[in-house]
């Protein structure tokens, strides 16, 4: 990969504020650890999109991943198909949503997540959205309004995917308590606060900052899920701890295949993995579940958080 494509993927929009500060969000909590619990059958392991998978994570769909590898989303879809988590497929891959499924599912049992952006073009949505299914895809999302149309509404589009699709609906780049209360009148199964990974508008909030508001309006009737700036084991155990059920992860898949294929990928994701089992256990969590705001405090302060 060279230094244009380096900054093309590490790149924010304008002045760089959200991609920064989706990072440093994470600094405002404090993990608070937990001494003599027997943590040592410690299971990382969730169920999402009715799958289990390894532990809360997944992977954001990218464009055009050949540019780091020329395996592309084939080296992703099985990496993540051996490390048991699922894989979310860009409407602009570099390998088909078949060859990406078909790549993962030869590796092991994995889930295809297939992202659908808002296109003028309706023929060619519902076109990716029966091959996707075909291919055996548990859910596409719904997001970026700008890129493509930016004449998408609740009310006409959730209804016309609901009567095309038989696959979940989710929608990617909710960042206010409104729409997911809006994500929830119109009956989707999901959410994804998201803000395209600082690259959209400039100066909307850190995902992690959003994310409280998005666990209330949810009020336990749909799952959060949240991408952004995740980087490490505490990340991912911050974010479970504030209410999300998964967290997900752009840029760092695209550096593992860039350095090392489907092997780099691999090694972001075990190393991940081991770091939030290590958190969870320090924390003296013993299952995901034991994951809560009494986990974290506000920096500066030792007492729990008690409620969002
Ligand atoms: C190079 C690049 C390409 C992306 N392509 C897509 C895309 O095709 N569809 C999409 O929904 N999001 C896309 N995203 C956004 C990611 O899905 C995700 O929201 C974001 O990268 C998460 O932030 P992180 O990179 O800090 O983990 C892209 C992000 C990057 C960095
Ligand atoms: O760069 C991006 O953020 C992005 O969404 C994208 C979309 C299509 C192809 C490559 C990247």
């Amino acid at each position: 990969m060279n230094d244009g494509s380096a900054d093309f993927y590490n790149d924010g929009s304008t002045d760089q504020v959200t991609v920064l500060e989706n990072v440093t969000a994470f600094a405002k909590y404090r993990i608070r650890p937990r001494v003599l619990r027997d943590v040592s059958k410690a299971d990382t392991s969730v169920t999402v999109l009715g799958r289990k998978i390894s532990f809360p994570l997944s992977v954001s769909p990218a464009g055009i991943q050949a540019i780091a590898h020329p395996d592309g989303e084939l080296a992703t879809s099985r990496a993540c198909a051996r490390r048991g988590i699922h894989m979310g497929v860009s409407s602009f891959a570099n390998y088909s949503v078949e060859e990406i499924t078909s790549a993962g599912l030869a590796v092991g049992p994995i889930g295809h997540v297939m992202q659908l952006y808002t296109m003028k073009d309706r023929a060619l949505q519902e076109r990716i959205i029966k091959r996707a299914e075909a291919a055996g895809a548990a859910t596409h999302d719904d997001s970026f309004v700008a890129f493509n149309s930016n004449a998408h509404s609740w009310a006409y589009d959730i209804p016309w995917l609901r009567s095309r699709t038989k696959m979940q609906i989710w929608i990617k780049g909710v960042l206010t308590a409104e729409d997911v209360m809006l994500a929830r009148e119109y009956g989707c199964d999901g959410v994804v606060v998201s803000n395209h990974g600082g690259r959209q508008l400039d100066g909307v909030p850190a995902t992690l900052d959003a994310l409280p508001e998005c666990v209330a309006a949810a009020g336990g009737k749909i799952p959060i899920h949240i991408d952004g700036g995740f980087r490490t084991g505490a990340d991912i155990f911050k974010a479970i701890a504030l209410g999300a059920e998964c967290c997900w992860i752009g840029r760092p898949v695209l550096w593992g295949l860039a350095y090392d294929g489907e092997k780099g990928v691999e090694t972001v994701l075990n190393i991940l993995h081991e770091d939030f089992r290590r958190c969870m256990m320090l924390a003296g969590c013993k299952n995901v579940s034991e994951v809560s705001p009494a986990s974290l405090a506000l920096a500066g302060q030792g007492r729990p958080l008690t409620r969002l």
